[in-house]
């Protein structure tokens, strides 16, 4: 699944030293391309927002959901906030949800020892034991605000995004922006098929995606964890 011409000695010199990375061409064409079809028509998505606020019904068509974005723009001078759509692909292999569903092979493969031993060898860390994940599609006008991933009750060692919005342009909002002190320290585009990867904990946040976006902000995320 992983492509064949990745080469992990730079990454991982530059994972160590700067506790973040993306890599382009992270997927063979061809993985990228099924996973893409996968969660661009077979994935139920759901809306994803702050556990507090949970949103009763089915999910706003695009378009639709100017009022929920609205209600959770407000919010956002405030606090925290986020609104994206995704689908918690741990929990539903667990439960035997929408079987034949490619995003479980998917979750399966990360969690193989082969992807594990990736791990180990492009992060240095070998207490890395198993890989969460969820899908995530932010539509125009989603976003994600500054957190730093870390977690109670959880051990995640470092976060990872599998980029699928095709030909996504820096224009296109969506960017994962790593902020320090307030301000922004460094900035990956979501370009398609790239894994973005950072050391947790770590300030950062998912910027806007534009109105004038031509693509979904499709991706695969969640943490390697020890
Ligand atoms: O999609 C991204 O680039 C980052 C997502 C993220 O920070 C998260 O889901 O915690
Ligand atoms: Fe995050």
């Amino acid at each position: 699944m992983i492509s064949n011409e990745l080469d992990i000695e730079p990454w991982r010199t530059q994972l160590s030293q700067r506790g973040r990375v993306q890599i382009r061409d992270f997927l063979q064409d061809s993985a990228a391309d099924r996973i893409r079809e996968c969660l661009e028509h077979d994935v139920p998505w759901e809306v994803s927002q702050r556990a507090d606020l949970a949103l009763e019904g089915p999910l706003p068509a695009p378009g639709e959901d100017g009022a929920l974005l609205r209600a959770a723009y407000a919010r956002a001078r405030e606090g925290f906030e986020f609104v994206f759509d995704r689908y918690r692909m741990v929990e539903a292999l667990r439960d035997g949800r929408d079987p034949g569903l490619l995003l479980h092979v998917v979750l399966e493969f990360l969690n193989s020892p082969q992807f594990i031993a990736f791990t180990h060898e492009l992060t240095g860390d070998r207490g890395i034991r198993m890989v969460s994940a969820m899908a995530a599609r932010y539509r125009q006008g989603h976003f994600l605000n500054a957190h730093n991933d870390s977690a109670k009750d959880e051990d995640r060692a470092f976060a990872y995004v599998i980029n699928l919005g095709r030909g996504w342009q820096p224009d296109w909002g969506g960017q994962l922006q790593f902020l320090e002190g307030g301000a922004d320290i460094e900035t990956f585009v979501p370009y398609w098929n790239s894994l973005s990867l950072f050391r947790v904990p770590q300030m950062h946040q998912v910027t806007l995606v534009s109105p004038w976006a031509r693509d979904d902000r499709y991706s695969i995320a969640g943490w390697f964890r020890r």
